[in-house]
């Protein structure tokens, strides 16, 4: 699992080496906990003696020191911990992003975000409370042994044997115990967000199709189930906590037994007595965070692995897409195309455009229009063939999203860096008057669905205001479900664009096959039928 992490974060012997530093702060603020236990028990005893304070003074100063090195070097074990947890996540989340923007097919929306929140929360997690907790406690507890072996063999024997019980055999228990419900969790965690995600984004249909009780019904079945496996996983830490207690207490009267024989018998001198009481039970406040460090471990194994998913390279992305060759803008040949893991769609597909050229690709509804336009986008890899497309490629998706943002963000997607002028003549250039600032509403629902349309195809006029002419523009449906007069605006628009731009559009509209130089028609069995118009 550790290798696994450091594989996440790119950079795995820095990452090893960075680890080195809250775990060594770690060790010091444990080791100063429980030096500060058994330097103060000494202290008492001996101070019950009535012996000069000079005598005194070491151990006064000792107690001080380890008072505050404590602290400080738990603030500082904290602070790298967190510095390198949070560095993972970052690159892990860039990581994920730039996978899921390479096109992939996605999981639930719901499961995708809880995979880049939750999950990646977990892998710091599994940094600040696992790992340096883990590794620093096991020095504290050779080191403590060590210490109370050299004041009484027994007792430090003792101590090892319940620490060995407290520190592994019971977080592994407790590991064993909540395996399958932390698995459960982090299933049902992001099931939960994904009926959410559903019923949020659907409840206009359900209400009104008397289907939101049953979606209610559902969502409420998955609380449940998710409360049923977090009860489970509380009775676990909590029962461990108990347990624990028990072997600390154990382990406490057994040295207070062996501590006063040894006493009695003349081999150690009193006043060690409350180190041997005291020294278990400061052991005992570094050992209580193990059982949940297992728990934790248990949950951050199933978000790692999700993750390790997430981000592992697709097989076979968009080999065959090459620069094209000058002057011919697209030049696709032998393409096949269908999503991963369905059957091809189109096969056999030769497709070439020259600059300034207008080509409508027609043909019935689901023969896989929508698709080929993906794979030249490089959004779905190509089945079979070779596609050689220009640079500068300008794409309107048959769906284009529009943001729940403001209409200048929504305009930016068009091309970042563009400035507010560049936003209002981009916004001009497809007669929207909207002010750059107007919310546009969720799924775009404060302007229409003309409006909706000109938006996006905005970001194609600031992508060229900002980076210049597109050598293609690829147009999915761009009238699509507009009213003739709506239509015929958009149309326009897209008209005066980008002049020079050879043009792939994606349509069932004749008025738009009409204005192409040549229409390329899809039909069922599979075959290019008519190359010309
Ligand atoms: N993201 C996806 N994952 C898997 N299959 C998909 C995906 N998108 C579309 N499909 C399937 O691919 C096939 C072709 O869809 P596509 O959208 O390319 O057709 P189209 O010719 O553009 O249709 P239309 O004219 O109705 O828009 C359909 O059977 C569709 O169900």
């Amino acid at each position: 699992m550790i290798t696994t992490l450091l594989r996440l974060s790119s950079t795995p012997r820095r990452s090893l080496i960075a680890l080195l530093r809250p775990i060594s702060w770690g060790v010091i603020a444990q080791v100063s906990a429980v030096g500060l236990m058994a330097v103060s028990g000494w202290l008492l005893s001996r101070a019950a003696q009535h012996p000069p304070v000079l005598y005194l003074m070491v151990a006064i100063v000792g107690v001080r020191t380890l008072g505050l090195a404590r602290g400080v070097f738990r603030y500082w074990e904290r602070l790298a911990g967190h510095d390198i947890a949070l560095d993972l996540q970052a690159k892990v989340r860039v990581r994920a992003y730039r996978q899921l923007t390479d096109g992939r097919p996605l999981h639930g929306s719901g499961d995708l975000l809880s995979r880049v929140t939750a999950d990646l929360d977990a892998l710091g997690d599994l940094v600040v409370r696992v790992i340096v907790p883990v590794v620093s406690t096991a020095f504290v507890i050779i080191a403590a042994g060590v210490a109370l072996s050299a004041i009484a063999p027994a007792a430090g024997i003792l101590l090892l044997a319940g620490s060995f019980v407290a520190a592994v055999i019971l977080p592994w228990w407790a590991g064993r115990l909540a395996g399958r419900s932390a698995d459960r969790l982090v299933g049902l965690r992001s099931r939960l967000a994904d009926e959410l995600a559903e019923v949020g984004r659907t409840r206009e249909d359900l209400v009104a199709y008397g289907a939101d009780r049953a979606a209610l019904g559902r969502l409420a079945g998955v609380d449940a189930d998710l409360a049923v496996a977090e009860r489970g996983t509380a009775w676990t830490a909590g029962l461990m906590v108990g347990l624990q207690w028990i072997c600390t207490g154990a382990v406490i009267v057994g040295s207070l037994i062996v501590g006063s024989r040894a006493v009695a018998a003349g081999s150690l001198d009193p006043v060690f007595l409350a180190v041997l009481a005291l020294t278990p039970l400061a052991l005992h406040e570094v050992v209580s965070a193990l059982p949940a460090a297992a728990l934790t471990w248990r949950r951050t194994a199933s978000a790692l692995r999700r993750v390790a998913e997430l981000i592992k390279p697709s097989a076979g992305q968009a080999t065959a897409r090459n620069p094209a060759a000058p002057g011919v803008p697209l030049a696709a040949y032998g393409l096949a195309v269908g999503w991963p893991g369905g059957r091809p769609l189109i096969t056999g597909l030769d497709l070439e455009l020259r600059p300034g050229e207008r080509v409508a690709l027609v043909g019935p509804s689901g023969i896989g229009k929508s698709t080929i336009a993906e794979t030249l986008m490089g959004s779905v890899p190509p089945l079979a063939g070779t596609i050689a497309i220009a640079d500068r490629v300008g794409y309107l998706a048959q769906d284009a999203h529009v943001f729940d943002t403001t209409v200048a963000e929504n305009v930016r997607i068009g091309a970042r860096g563009a400035d507010d002028d560049q936003v209002r003549r981009a916004l001009s250039s497809v007669d929207l008057d909207f002010g750059a600032d107007r919310l546009v509403g969720e799924f775009g629902a404060a302007v229409s669905g003309g409006e909706a349309r000109r938006l996006a195809i905005s970001r194609l006029a600031v992508a060229r205001l900002v980076d210049g002419d597109h050598d293609l523009l690829i147009l999915d449906e761009p009238t699509e479900h507009l009213d003739r007069d709506t239509a015929d605006h958009v149309l326009q628009i897209i008209r005066r664009l980008d002049e020079d731009a050879a043009v792939l559009v994606i349509t069932h509209d004749p008025r738009v096959m009409d204005s192409c130089d040549r229409v390329v028609r899809l039909e069922p069995a599979e075959r290019l039928v008519s190359p010309g118009r």
